[in-house]
């Protein structure tokens, strides 16, 4: 049976000690650190990461700052709120919630964020910084996984790690990480073949794709280490009640992986710690310089 990757706790470990750094620096500081989120139209597994990272933010003395738009809202409206928000001095952590409506150009949008307060690490910048391997804001799933992984002492160096999923949000930047701690990567996607014997060779599978359940026990070597990203809304066939579920089929993997993150309580709550984490460096970062 595997070991349980406990996301959720090491996040309250986290935040906790986070909590204590602001309230440390709010002696001599004349404002909290500042969140602003900008999310624009509905989507499911965005409404659970906006719930979480609000009641985060006001449990550790962050001010949060939330625009929630129609989706309808022109990409000249949603650009002119950013060139705010980069102007805003109460704000050092920005975030655009993704995905974004059809009619709207995202990557425009995330280039748009000045670097220094992009709390997502989507920023050119900063992505260009992580391929390099140097330190800047760095994207926050990635981040939480890299922190869950060192937390649990599983060694990514020498192993054969597969990613499943290439997004900038996720699969990529995942995937650099990983390097970095010198597993040997491979990146698959909807146009890989032979999918689950690739799956199958990994000593860390990363998956995140955004497919309920997507992920047997056939994709899984005995032992390997496996870290669920997805969030999936899913309808309950017996209760009727929606619940979330991440792409691993857990009750089918758990038995013969050797570790594994549950969905909820892994990676999601990891994801709002490092998000609450980048906004405390920028702050720090924009007293300090
Ligand atoms: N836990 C967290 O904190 C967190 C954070 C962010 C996202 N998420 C969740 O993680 C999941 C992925 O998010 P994302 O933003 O990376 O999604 P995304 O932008 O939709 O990317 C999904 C990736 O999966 C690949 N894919 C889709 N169907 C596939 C299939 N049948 N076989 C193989 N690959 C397939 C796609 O391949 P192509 O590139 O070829 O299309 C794409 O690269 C979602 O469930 C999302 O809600 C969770
Ligand atoms: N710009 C951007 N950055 C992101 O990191 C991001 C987005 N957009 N859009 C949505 C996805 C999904 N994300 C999520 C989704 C859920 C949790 C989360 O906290 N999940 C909890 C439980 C949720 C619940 O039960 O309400 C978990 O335990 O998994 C975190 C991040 C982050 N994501
Ligand atoms: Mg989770």
């Amino acid at each position: 049976m595997a070991q349980r990757l406990d996301g959720k706790a090491l996040a309250n470990k986290i935040q906790s000690q986070l909590a204590a750094d602001i309230n440390h620096d709010s002696e001599h500081r004349d404002r909290p650190p500042g969140l602003a989120v900008l999310m624009v139209g509905d989507h499911p597994a965005s409404a659970a990461y906006v719930r979480n990272k609000e009641r985060a933010c006001e449990r550790l003395g962050i001010a949060s700052f939330g625009s929630h738009l129609p989706a309808d809202t022109s990409q000249a409206t949603v650009a002119e709120i950013i060139d705010q928000l980069n102007q805003d001095d109460r704000v050092d952590g920005i975030l655009v919630q993704l995905p974004l409506p059809d009619h709207i150009d995202a990557v425009a949008l995330l280039n748009r964020i000045d670097p220094a307060k992009d709390a997502d690490g989507l920023h050119p910048e900063n992505m260009g910084r992580l391929i390099r391997g140097e330190s800047g804001l760095r994207s926050c799933t990635p981040a939480g996984v890299m922190a869950v992984l060192k937390e649990y002492n599983i060694e990514p160096a020498g192993k054969k790690a597969v990613v499943l999923g290439r997004s900038i949000l996720v699969g990529k930047p995942m995937a650099l990480m990983l390097l970095e701690a010198n597993a040997t990567v491979t990146i698959a996607h909807s146009r890989t073949q032979d999918l689950a014997e690739l799956c199958r060779q990994a000593d860390i599978l990363v998956a995140a794709v955004g497919r309920p359940n997507m992920i047997g026990a056939d994709w899984v070597k005995p032992g390997a280490t496996v870290i669920d990203v997805g969030i999936n809304r899913i309808q309950d066939a017996e209760s009727g009640k929606s619940r979330l579920v991440g792409d691993v089929d857990f009750a089918s993997v758990e038995p013969l992986a050797g570790a594994i993150t549950p969905v909820p309580g892994g990676i999601g709550p990891m994801t709002v710690t490092m998000l609450l984490h980048n906004t405390v460096l920028s702050y720090r970062k924009r007293f300090n310089g």
